[in-house]
């Protein structure tokens, strides 16, 4: 553990990485996607991985407020000085890391994401095809490519729980499940997208979240 305020944050990739956490945080405050305390960010670099505390307005955060985890050992390599607890969503985190080798991981309170979860009560998956937007997501990873306009995109549902770390098991099992998927959807609650850098994952998780914008809304004008 490095000893000092920011200990490892101090400076190099993990302090960028830890910028970099604050000012996305903002960013999704700012789009309406996280409200009050909820949603996240977490960044990756190497075996590092930096963690949001829990309960915080994550858009108010700054660089003092953050965790670095070892991927590998679960350490804690650093902690915050202030009594902070690492977010709730750290072992959901964790999985898109092993089950996905991915460098990022959001997670969203978005509405649509809401929406779409009363809209299908009963499927396992929210399914589209026929957007521009589709050429912007993934097969789970950039390395399978990207999906064409014709294409159908599977994002798998997976039950809302009373507490973060229960939607573990189940996350896991749709990470698994569904392989050309780079998001989760968590009913009634919003969506935990990853990808192969932080970049990935900030634009996997705008072109998802601007996917069911458009798709709720051209719904909503063919059912008028
Ligand atoms: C069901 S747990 C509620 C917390 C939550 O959904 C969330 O997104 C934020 O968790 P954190 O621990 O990072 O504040
Ligand atoms: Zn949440």
């Amino acid at each position: 553990m490095n000893s000092g305020e920011l200990g490892c944050l101090e400076g190099g990739d993990l302090r960028i990485c830890g910028e970099l956490i604050c000012t996305i945080c903002q960013d999704l405050y700012n789009s309406g996607w996280v409200t009050g305390t909820g949603g996240g960010i977490t960044i990756r670099s190497g075996d590092a991985i930096v963690i949001a505390p829990s309960g915080v307005q994550k858009e108010r955060m700054r660089l003092e407020h953050l965790f670095v985890m070892s991927l590998k050992t679960r350490e804690y390599i650093h902690k915050p000085l202030q009594p902070l607890k690492p977010s709730q969503c750290t072992p959901l985190f964790l999985a898109a890391y092993t089950c996905r080798d991915a460098y990022a991981c959001i997670h969203t309170h978005s509405q649509e994401a809401i929406l779409l979860s009363e809209l299908f009560p009963n499927s396992d998956y929210f399914s589209a095809s026929g957007f521009e937007v589709l050429r912007h997501i993934p097969r789970g990873t950039k390395k399978n490519g990207f999906y064409s306009i014709t294409d159908t995109v599977k994002i798998p549902f997976i039950d809302n729980t009373a507490h973060e770390r229960d939607l573990h098991d189940s996350l896991k099992a749709a990470i698994l499940a569904y392989p050309e998927a780079c998001a989760v959807i968590v009913r009634d609650h919003g969506i935990y997208c990853w990808g192969d850098s932080w970049q990935d994952t900030k634009m996997n998780t705008e072109a998802v979240e601007y996917l069911f914008q458009a798709y709720l809304r051209s719904r909503k004008i063919k059912s008028n």
